[in-house]
């Protein structure tokens, strides 16, 4: 059977752990078949990311162009925007229609530290976006707020919500305790999916894998509440199978394939 295709719109991250890299085995391991339009080429590893080099708009124009001209994209998962122009690249695919099913995991700075994308580039993409990903900093910052308290979720979900998306999912990676929920606001009301938290700091590339598992699950056909709970069940395992891992000296990658778990 030929497998529904799946984009992603993201940064390399030459570790692997998360970008282009933790999409493609996402996409991989759900049963889709994934492409890739690189925004940035970083140069990163489980410890930092040393450099940034953004990819220049011409080329993340061909490159959107040679995909989209060629292979009938089921679903698209953006992720690192290095530049707004790169960001108008992308929209103007959205606008015209070439992007169903279009998934927005607003990477703004790594979990290692370093800004990587700009509040400005993810703007432009809000109107077009169907499901957006950010977790608790980001929905902050996209609100142009510090910090976002425990019972302010919601709230923020359904403002970003306003902004465009139909769906906004605030994961909750960075809370205390012993489960980690991650809230779904569609104009249905919220919902919440919660979870054990994996006590680990092999964590690189939650947020992208997250993301592109939405992604996936919405092109193999689910709703959104489907295609989120599969999701956070997926980072679970993946987490739980890279527990002990030691790949790298600092946040190692997921367990993608289940070969641990
Ligand atoms: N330690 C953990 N245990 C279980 N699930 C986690 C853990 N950390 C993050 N997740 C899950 O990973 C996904 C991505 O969330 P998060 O880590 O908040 O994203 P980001 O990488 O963008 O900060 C969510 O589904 C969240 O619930
Ligand atoms: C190219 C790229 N894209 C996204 C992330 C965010 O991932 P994380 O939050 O795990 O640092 C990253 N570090 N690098």
């Amino acid at each position: 059977m030929t497998p529904v295709v799946v984009l992603t719109i993201a940064g390399s991250d030459s570790g692997a752990g998360a970008g282009i890299q933790a999409d493609l085995k996402t996409f991989a391991a759900l049963g889709t078949y994934g492409t890739s339009v690189v925004t940035a080429v970083t140069a990163q590893n489980t410890r930092a990311v040393l450099d940034v080099h953004a990819v220049p708009a011409a080329m993340v124009d061909g490159q959107l162009d040679a995909v989209l001209d060629d292979f009938e994209v089921a679903a698209t998962k953006v992720g690192m925007l290095g530049t707004e122009e790169a960001a108008e690249a992308v929209a103007r695919r959205a606008r015209a229609g070439r992007l169903p099913n279009l998934v927005l995991d607003p990477v703004l700075t790594a979990s290692t530290g370093r800004r990587l994308g700009l509040v400005a580039a993810v703007d432009r993409l809000l109107p077009y976006v169907n499901v957006l990903t950010p977790n608790r900093a980001e929905a902050a910052a996209l609100l142009g707020r510090a910090a976002l308290g425990p019972d302010e979720v919601a709230g923020a979900a359904a403002q970003l919500a306003a902004a465009g998306p139909g769906a906004v999912v605030v994961t909750g990676g960075d809370a205390e305790g012993g489960e980690v929920a991650d809230l779904l606001w569609t104009n249905g009301g919220a919902r919440t999916f919660a979870g054990p938290r994996v006590e680990t700091t092999n964590q690189h590339g939650t947020g992208c894998t997250f993301s592109a598992a939405v992604a996936a699950r919405l092109a193999l056909g689910d709703e959104v509440g489907e295609a989120v709970g599969f999701a956070k069940g997926y980072v679970t395992r993946a987490l739980a199978g890279g527990r002990d891992w030691t790949v790298g000296e600092g946040a190692g990658p997921l367990d993608h394939f289940g070969w641990f778990a």
